[in-house]
């Protein structure tokens, strides 16, 4: 099995779910937030959003570790637009994708119980803006964040038996 990105809003669990899921699959984990150059942390720290620039060479650092774990590994990242997981296929073809999806009212009720994190709550609306859903033609599944870790972790366990039996 190759590497799995888990995906959404800043907020939407992607580093808990993420390293609970590696942790299950007994893979590698690593969240794209530890890969931001710090020009980027120092952006979002003062409120203003990442624009595709600033994104780029920061999904280029993504893309070089999935490439290097194509046989396994799980990576939180935000990969909000179509155009941005295009750019990490362009590493690792065939990439699957794990989508957190949630209202904005349970996420930013999250964000507000996590003192001492950059990502400040303004940017919250920025980033469901900035959200594309995964396509059809995109490898991935849709999870709701309204429910524990573990089930979210064991429904993904779940699919891909389900997907491969
Ligand atoms: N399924 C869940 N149920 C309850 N709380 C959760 C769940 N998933 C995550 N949380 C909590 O919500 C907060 C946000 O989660 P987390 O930091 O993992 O999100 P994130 O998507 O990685 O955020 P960011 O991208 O901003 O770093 C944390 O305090 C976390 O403990
Ligand atoms: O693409 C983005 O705007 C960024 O990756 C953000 O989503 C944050 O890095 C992350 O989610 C931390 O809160």
């Amino acid at each position: 099995m190759g590497p799995l990105v888990v995906m959404g809003v800043s907020g939407s669990g992607k580093s808990t779910v993420g390293a609970a899921l590696a942790q299950r699959l007994r893979v590698p984990f690593e969240d794209a937030d530890d890969l931001h150059p710090s020009a980027n942390i120092a952006k979002m720290s003062r409120g203003e959003a990442l624009t595709d620039e600033d994104r780029y060479p920061w999904l280029e650092l993504v893309g070089d570790w999935l490439a290097v774990h194509e046989d396994g590994g799980v990576m939180s990242c935000s990969a909000l637009r179509r155009k941005y997981r295009d750019q990490l296929r362009s590493h690792v073809p065939g990439l699957r994708f794990l989508l957190l999806e949630g209202t904005q009212e349970v996420i930013a009720r999250r964000q507000a119980s996590r003192p001492g994190h950059f990502m400040p709550a303004s940017l919250l609306t920025s980033q469901f803006a900035t959200l594309e859903p995964l396509a059809p033609d995109e490898d991935g599944i849709v999870v709701d964040v309204d429910q524990s870790v573990d089930q979210i972790v064991q429904g993904y366990v779940e699919a891909l038996h389900a997907e491969s039996g």
